[in-house]
């Protein structure tokens, strides 16, 4: 699928990797909005963008995703600046153990809230013209990340809900695809949670373990996790599909199919 004259619209846009994100959609030509609960970086790098790419190639919403109003907002302006939507990536996320609550409200509950609202602008049932949402939940999505069992929850639950919608996308005809993003260690400033005992909580004795883990599994470069996500973004073969992005290398994880052709059979009425 080319990116020429598609929008884009990506959570936790104003750094790290929702940053990589926007601005390798914005090299394939996409119009991009960004949005971030932090104004000061996500006007600096609006700023920035349109030095490269120019100032209509994007637009900077102010948004909480924790807030259904404001990323209905969001969503809506979108639509008002571009005229469309085609890409949905529900990026923010945090690593805060203390903050568990908050920590399951922006991993998993906005994730859920974005890709509702994803639906509701793209699929053909509402008169939408189809699109691609990527989710991004981590390899702490696949198996426990030692020291975060909050974060890691949100991951997979991100994992399983972006799984189960994508064969409801499919079993409906929504012309949705819906795809999820595990990465490794990639250098951004979440990673500077190893170091940070308010954010580990009563787990902050088991730091040596993650920093040995994050030794031995080496850092990621934003740029790498982002020709992952483009692939998700532009291999229309790709619907329910997870891709770990580690540094050895990209690979689409394999599931056990635990109800074999379900929806096939005939006993099941849709
Ligand atoms: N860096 C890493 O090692 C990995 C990160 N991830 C995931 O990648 C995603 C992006 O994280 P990074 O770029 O690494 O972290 P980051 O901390 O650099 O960026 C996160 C962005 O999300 C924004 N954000 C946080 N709460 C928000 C809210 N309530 N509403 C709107 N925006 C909000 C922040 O302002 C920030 O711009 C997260 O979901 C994270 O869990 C997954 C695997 C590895
Ligand atoms: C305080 C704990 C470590 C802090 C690290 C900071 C950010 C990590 C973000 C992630 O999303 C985690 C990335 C990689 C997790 C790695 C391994 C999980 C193990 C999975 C398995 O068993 O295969």
């Amino acid at each position: 699928m080319s990116l020429k004259g598609k929008v884009a619209l990506v959570t936790g846009a104003a750094q790290g990797l929702g940053k990589g994100f926007t601005r390798i959609l914005l090299t394939h030509g996409a119009k991009v909005s960004l949005l971030d609960v932090n104004e000061a970086a996500g006007a600096e790098l609006k700023r920035s963008l349109d030095g490269d790419f120019g100032a209509d190639s994007t637009v900077f919403l102010p948004c909480d995703v924790t807030s259904d109003a404001q990323l209905k907002d969001a969503f809506r302006r979108t639509l008002e600046t571009f005229g469309r939507i085609d890409i949905v990536c529900n990026n923010a996320g945090i690593l805060d153990e203390n903050a568990w609550e908050r920590t399951v409200s922006i991993n998993l509950c906005a994730v859920v809230r974005g890709t509702y609202l994803a639906l509701q602008h793209m699929k053909k049932e509402s008169g939408g013209q189809g699109g691609v949402i990527v989710n991004v939940a981590s390899v702490a999505g696949l198996g426990p990340l030692l020291s975060t069992p909050v974060y890691t929850a949100t991951k997979h639950g991100v994992v399983g809900f972006s799984r189960a919608i994508a064969e409801v996308s499919k079993v409906c005809d929504y012309g949705v695809r819906v795809n999820v993003l595990c990465p490794s260690f990639t250098n951004t400033a979440i990673l500077s949670n190893i170091e940070d005992d308010r954010t580990t909580g009563q787990f902050a004795r088991l730091k040596d373990i993650s920093k040995k883990m994050l030794q031995d599994a080496g850092v990621l470069d934003v740029s790498e996790v982002a020709e992952g996500f483009l692939q998700l973004v532009t291999d229309e073969g790709k619907n329910g599909s997870v891709l770990m992005v580690t540094k050895a290398g990209t690979a689409y994880v394999t599931f056990p199919q635990v109800v074999k052709d379900l929806v096939a059979s005939p006993s099941v009425v849709l």
